[in-house]
């Protein structure tokens, strides 16, 4: 072949590689997969992944970490702002992920065709003052509108659901999809994976062991006293004294307070976030293709307790959660802890169905 045909077909491959990201459009969309073994350009053989609220304080970095997940093999970013910029400068990772973004109410459909995996951080997030319930006005509809879009594109997608407030974001999910009549209470999961990672952070420190070494069980849900540590359970066994108990407890149950104060007006925990939800993210594809033994707490529709949502260890799977595990013996401590969890989460899951039913 002439030398100038081989450079001409190379430029043509590299155009074709450098169409902005938003106007490319997904080759097999219409397949409506929605389960892996999709093979992307990079070659990789993985799952398909879109943010919500990719252009976020916890979308940007979550969208970096999951370009950097090998399970990926292609990652559509969608917000209502800045999309084309976050999708430009994260298209360039050489990792093996195809990333595609998406700008706008009008593409929120093309960015979930064929999804097996939709990771919902968009919303509003607190201020100094508020309890996440004050975001509730704001981000109850986002969900809201969110989700019927799911419902529609990629009803069988996992979700993992991160706005606030999860206690109430997470019930309205389930409306919404039971309403369309695709709910699969497999495959809707709140994120409580910080409170998890606090913990082993705040735990670690008190133990003098590396936070990697430790697993702290933390269930109810994610607001304040509906954080419960199950100080009792943790790994490697322990005996904590009372003091120790209460600082740990206060410690976790106000960790994201602590960084709304921190950050004094410029938002919540972001960076801890977008790791704790590349962290549950990467367990829920693990799980989709088949891995065994993967257990991570997570708020979901369960009967562990009276409520119909509740947040515990659940064993993940090809399915989403395959099963919800019980909680395991709670001393006297947890027990009053639980009662307290009980009453406000009624409350805030209560507000959530509500919402999708007025
Ligand atoms: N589950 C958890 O453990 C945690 C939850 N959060 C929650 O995550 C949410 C996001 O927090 P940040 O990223 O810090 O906020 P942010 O304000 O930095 O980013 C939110 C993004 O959502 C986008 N957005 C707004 N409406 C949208 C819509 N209709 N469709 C798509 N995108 C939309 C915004 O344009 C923005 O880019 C907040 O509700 C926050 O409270 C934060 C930390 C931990
Ligand atoms: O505290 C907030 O508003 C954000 C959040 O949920 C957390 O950091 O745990």
């Amino acid at each position: 072949m002439h030398p100038t045909s081989n450079v001409n077909q190379r430029i043509a491959r590299i155009a074709a590689h450098l169409q902005p990201p938003n106007l490319q459009m997904e080759d097999d969309a219409s397949s409506n997969l929605n389960r892996v073994n999709c093979r992307a350009k990079g070659g990789a053989t993985g799952f398909k992944v879109a943010i919500l609220g990719a252009a976020g304080g916890i979308g940007q970095p979550l969208g970096l970490l999951m370009k950097m997940n090998p399970l990926v093999s292609v990652l559509h970013l969608y917000d209502v702002v800045n999309t084309p910029g976050v999708t430009a400068d994260i298209s360039h990772m050489d990792t093996g992920a195809v990333v595609r973004g998406f700008l706008g109410q009008q593409q929120l459909e093309d960015a979930l065709i064929g999804m097996d995996l939709v990771i919902i951080p968009a919303g509003v997030p607190r201020k100094p003052g508020m309890t996440r319930d004050d975001l509730f006005n704001i981000n109850a509809g986002i969900v809201k509108t969110l989700c019927e879009a799911i419902a529609k594109c990629c009803p069988k997608a996992i979700v993992n659901l991160i706005s606030n407030p999860v206690n109430s974001t997470v019930p309205i999910a389930a409306e919404v999809f039971k309403r369309a009549g695709t709910y699969d209470p497999k495959r809707l999961l709140g994120v409580t994976m910080l409170d998890v990672v606090r913990a082993n952070t705040f735990v670690a420190e008190v133990l003098g062991l590396d936070p990697r070494d430790v697993d702290v069980p933390v269930v109810g849900g994610h607001a304040g006293v509906t954080i419960l540590p199950l100080l009792s359970q943790v790994k490697p066994p322990c005996a904590f004294t009372p003091k120790e108990i209460d600082y740990l407890t206060d410690r976790i149950q106000n960790g994201g307070t602590e960084v709304v104060e921190a950050k004094a007006g410029a938002g919540s925990a972001t960076l801890s976030m977008a790791y704790a939800a590349v962290k549950f993210a990467d367990a829920c594809l693990r799980g989709l293709r088949g891995d065994s033994g993967i257990i991570e707490c997570a708020f979901v529709d369960s009967q562990v307790t009276e409520l119909p949502f509740f947040a515990s260890k659940v064993r993940l799977g090809r399915c989403g959660v395959e099963e919800v595990l019980p909680l395991g013996p709670l001393n006297e401590y947890e027990r009053e802890g639980l009662e307290k969890a009980k009453k406000e989460l009624a409350a805030s899951i209560e507000k959530g169905i509500s919402f999708v039913r007025k």
